[in-house]
């Protein structure tokens, strides 16, 4: 069993971890290192990835020292915050400037040009997605306008998402994406094997600079000996939010999976056709198997785990994020108060790069609690805006698995349950993302046949049902329609 380990980088927006599963998905170790955000002026955020990387390094250094060597590990999975892009020299590895974050709002001047000139059509019939910055392929058009130490690269430019620029420095060589974060650069088309020529043409890229897109498990590489001593195989690779889905078992159609970790993520698998949505939903690559994509109806929610943490180090309302829940507790209603978390934006359903979060219903009465727990209520009251866009693009959920840094809020699972009116599964396990990583690894590498045979590592799950009376659930519905409508523009 010892050689049976897999190691798991799950490089998330806020850190970077190393994790040591054993091949029946019992976990021996973590190690984990928080990550500098950088917020160079209003909209933008930034990360340094050198400092991605050493983190990285001396994360699984530690988890491979724990495991008793690199013999040790049968194989190494990748999984990261998505759609964060970054530029570096082919000869040397190292980042060309900054990483521009998922978050970032900077090309949503890009994106608008685009949409005036009528293009997010043919976008959206391509690649599944919207004209938003969130996606890759403005932030990189952006990067080649702005930053001459990019475009005069030439032939030593490389771009890549951040399991990419990862895979290329454990290796030294290998330029490659996986396909579920491929989907995500809003350069490849749902159903191509290759970057797409005309969008490449809209967005001014040149297609050497990009990786090669492949499966999700196989032979990714093997680590440079002198990383690790011995050489590792990199077997699976995928989205944080695609590993999720598939660390959470939702391997048949119809099964969704919500995480809530900086932003809050919702995947319902589509099986072997994308789905088409009328709702400003996305349609994306869920994985890529031995060549053939399983697709995924996705909505995303820009700010949540990130709500608590703005709470906690810029308003200094929370000494620590789990302190929301005694807050949210220690009153029965908000009051009237309402919090549209739109600090960078509304995404999914509503699409507003410049849309600006309110604080709404104030009065004299009002407490940190009263707005701690609006805060915590506004998680639910978004995943309802998706589960009703969802539910209007023919998808409707029986019950909702959650996973994510946020659902250690006993409180905020039970009114996620309460507002969704639906069952709310909360597995044992919380870190699904790193399980589907090691799900995805070990098929790569051979110790499981399938996903179907991998998912005998996950835990079992706890049941959370709706307890609220109806017409409580529809009034506080109401008020939230009336402040999210206050903050979208027309
Ligand atoms: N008990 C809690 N209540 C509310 N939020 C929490 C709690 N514990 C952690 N969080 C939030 O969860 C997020 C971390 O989740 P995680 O899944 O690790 O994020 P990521 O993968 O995006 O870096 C942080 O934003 C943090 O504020
Ligand atoms: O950092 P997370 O886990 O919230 O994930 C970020 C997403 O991948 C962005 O699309």
């Amino acid at each position: 069993m010892a050689a049976q380990q897999i190691l798991v980088i799950d490089e998330g927006t806020t850190s970077t971890r190393a994790m040591l599963f054993g091949a029946d998905g019992k976990l021996h170790g973590s190690q984990q290192e928080e990550l500098q955000q950088y917020y160079p002026a209003p909209g933008l955020v930034e990360h340094n990835a050198a400092e991605i990387w050493d983190k990285t390094l001396r994360c699984c250094k530690k988890m491979i020292e724990q495991a008793g060597g690199a013999e040790k590990i049968a194989a190494i999975g990748i999984t990261n915050q998505r759609e964060t892009i970054v530029a570096w020299d082919k000869r040397t590895g190292e980042p060309l400037g900054k990483a521009i974050v998922w978050q970032d709002r900077r090309t949503a001047s890009i994106c608008d040009e685009l949409k005036a000139k009528g293009f997010e059509p043919m976008v959206q019939a391509k690649t599944g997605l919207l004209l938003d910055p969130y996606f890759s392929g403005s932030k990189i058009s952006w990067m080649l306008k702005n930053w001459p130490e990019i475009s005069t690269a030439g032939d030593n430019l490389a771009f890549g998402t951040i399991e990419s620029y990862l895979i290329y420095r454990l290796t030294g060589d290998h330029h490659i994406t996986d396909a579920s974060n491929a989907s995500r650069t809003m350069l490849m088309a749902l159903d191509g094997d290759d970057w797409d020529d005309e969008l490449l043409g809209l967005f001014g890229i040149p297609k050497k600079a990009l990786p090669k897109i492949v499966d999700c498990a196989g032979d990714l590489g093997r680590t440079s000996v002198e990383l690790f001593g011995t050489p590792i195989a990199i077997s699976g690779s995928a989205g944080d939010q695609q590993a999720a889905t598939i660390g959470q078992a939702c391997l048949e159609v119809g099964q969704t999976k919500a995480t809530f970790g900086t932003g809050a993520f919702i995947l319902t698998n589509s099986g072997e056709t994308p789905p088409k949505s009328e709702n400003r939903l996305l349609s994306t690559v869920l994985f890529q198997l031995n060549g053939k994509r399983i697709y995924a109806l996705e909505g995303s929610v820009f700010v949540a785990g990130s709500l608590m943490q703005w709470l906690r180090d810029d308003i200094g309302m929370l000494k620590f994020a789990g302190e929301s829940e005694d807050l949210a507790r220690s009153v029965d209603e908000t009051s009237g108060v309402y919090l549209v978390p739109a600090l960078s934006g509304l995404g999914a359903p509503h699409w507003q790069a410049d849309a600006k979060a309110t604080i709404s219903g104030l009065s004299f009465s009002s407490t940190k609690a009263h707005i701690v727990r609006a805060a915590l209520e506004a998680m639910a009251y978004q995943c309802h805006d998706l589960k009703t866009a969802f539910s209007a693009d023919g998808t409707d959920w029986q019950s909702l698995r959650i996973d994510g840094g946020m659902v250690a809020n006993d409180w905020l699972v039970q009114d996620l349950a309460d507002i969704l009116d639906i069952t709310v599964e909360r597995p044992e396990f919380f870190e699904t993302t790193a399980l589907g990583t090691a799900m995805l690894a070990s098929v790569g590498c051979g110790i499981y046949a399938s996903l179907e045979e991998a998912s005998s590592m996950i835990s079992g799950l706890e049941e959370h049902q709706p307890n609220i009376e109806s017409s409580r659930r529809e009034a506080r519905l109401a008020g939230w329609q009336k402040a999210v409508q206050s903050v979208l523009s027309n």
